[in-house]
């Protein structure tokens, strides 16, 4: 079957500042619907590369074609209505109201003004700001975590298949952070998107990228998903950088299907009344949450067990406590890091 176009292919892309190249030679190829996260140390070339994604940034050599389009020839509307662009400072503009905010893209491409307040209207309530009690307020009158969704209904408001976002979060609190990411993985309205987010949260990375684009010095070390990097890191650079975030990143990365082989032997006590059940595909580190969870009815933590859900041909679930959990996991971790 020939391969689909891509919904944004970069080739080469190269950008100097002055003597110093800052973005060397890039090249990847995103389907739709991907997200790819730019992940790298700062000033590595994160934010030069976004922008030269929607020709915010020149670059000195290389080309980007969006759905097969060169964006060098695609008029200035085309290219406004084709990327969304989020920024970290969020840019509302102050004496605008929120719809207001919302509506500027469509109303430069000359929408229908009662087409941009019913796309508002929809976008204020799928991004959670009930339009009856935000839309006419001021972005000062907003907390952080609302601008953002602000600035994200902004960038959505023309519907454009492909977003850009430069650490979209980066405002925010840790805990203000977590909770809003965890609201814009859910987000039905960019289910469909094709995004590439720039962060140097290595956490937020591994939540949200499809594939990760690490990058040092403006060059891509490795281009690969989460559990690439985390398992077979292309050098030492990717081992290194990931090196002190490692357990909680394989806690995150690794579902209950990777440990299954070595869980099953382990713990057979099914007799317990205070079964959970929890499905493959489950997290090692949901797994890690169910069983601490608290549960006045059953006994110590450690001794509680929980059933894999019976999901894959029918296979009987699988009882696990914390120990048995562990020991699996430091089976199969053995396993993934054999060359
Ligand atoms: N307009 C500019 N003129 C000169 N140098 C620039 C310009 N923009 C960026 N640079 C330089 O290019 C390099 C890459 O910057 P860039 O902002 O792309 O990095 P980054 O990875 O996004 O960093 P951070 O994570 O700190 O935001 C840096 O050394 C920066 O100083």
């Amino acid at each position: 079957m020939p391969d689909a176009i891509p919904a944004l292919a970069v080739h080469n892309l190269t950008k100097h500042y002055g003597p110093h190249a800052v973005v060397q030679d890039v090249s990847f190829a995103l389907a739709p619907g991907e997200t790819l996260v730019l992940l790298g140390p700062s000033g590595c070339g994160k934010t030069t590369l976004l922008r030269m994604l929607n020709r915010l940034v020149e670059p000195d050599s290389g080309t980007v074609h969006l759905t097969g389009h060169d964006v060098r020839q695609l008029p200035p509307e085309q290219l406004r209505r084709g990327i969304g662009y989020v920024i970290q400072q969020v840019g509302l503009l102050p004496h605008y109201t929120v719809a207001e905010n919302v509506g500027v893209v469509p109303g430069l491409l000359g929408h229908a003004p009662a087409a941009i307040a019913q796309r508002t209207h929809e976008l204020l309530t799928r991004l959670h700001l009930p339009p009856e009690r935000y839309a006419t307020q001021y972005p000062h009158q907003l907390s952080g975590g609302q601008q953002q969704r602000v600035g994200l209904a902004r960038a959505l408001a023309a519907d454009p298949p492909l977003v850009l976002l430069d650490e979209p979060f980066g405002a925010l609190d840790q805990i203000t952070r977590a909770g809003i990411r965890r609201e814009f993985r859910e987000l039905e309205e960019l289910r469909r998107k094709t995004m590439v987010l720039v962060t140097h949260d290595v956490q937020e990375a591994f939540e949200l990228a499809d594939r990760i684009l690490l990058l040092d010095a403006g060059r891509v070390q490795q281009l690969g998903t989460p559990r690439e990097l985390l398992f077979q890191p292309a050098n030492d650079f990717v081992r290194r950088f990931f090196e002190a975030e490692k357990l909680s990143l394989q806690f995150r990365t690794l579902q209950l299907q990777d440990v299954l082989p070595d869980l099953a032997s382990e713990y057979t006590n099914t007799s317990s009344s205070n079964h959970k059940t929890l499905p493959l595909t489950a997290t090692i580190q949901e797994a890690l949450e169910a069983l601490s969870t608290p549960d006045p009815t059953s006994g110590p933590a450690t001794e509680r067990v929980l059933l894999t859900k019976p999901e894959v041909d029918q296979a009987p679930a699988v009882p696990f406590n914390l120990a048995s959990l562990m020991s699996a996991f430091g089976q199969a971790i053995q396993r993934l890091q054999r060359p």
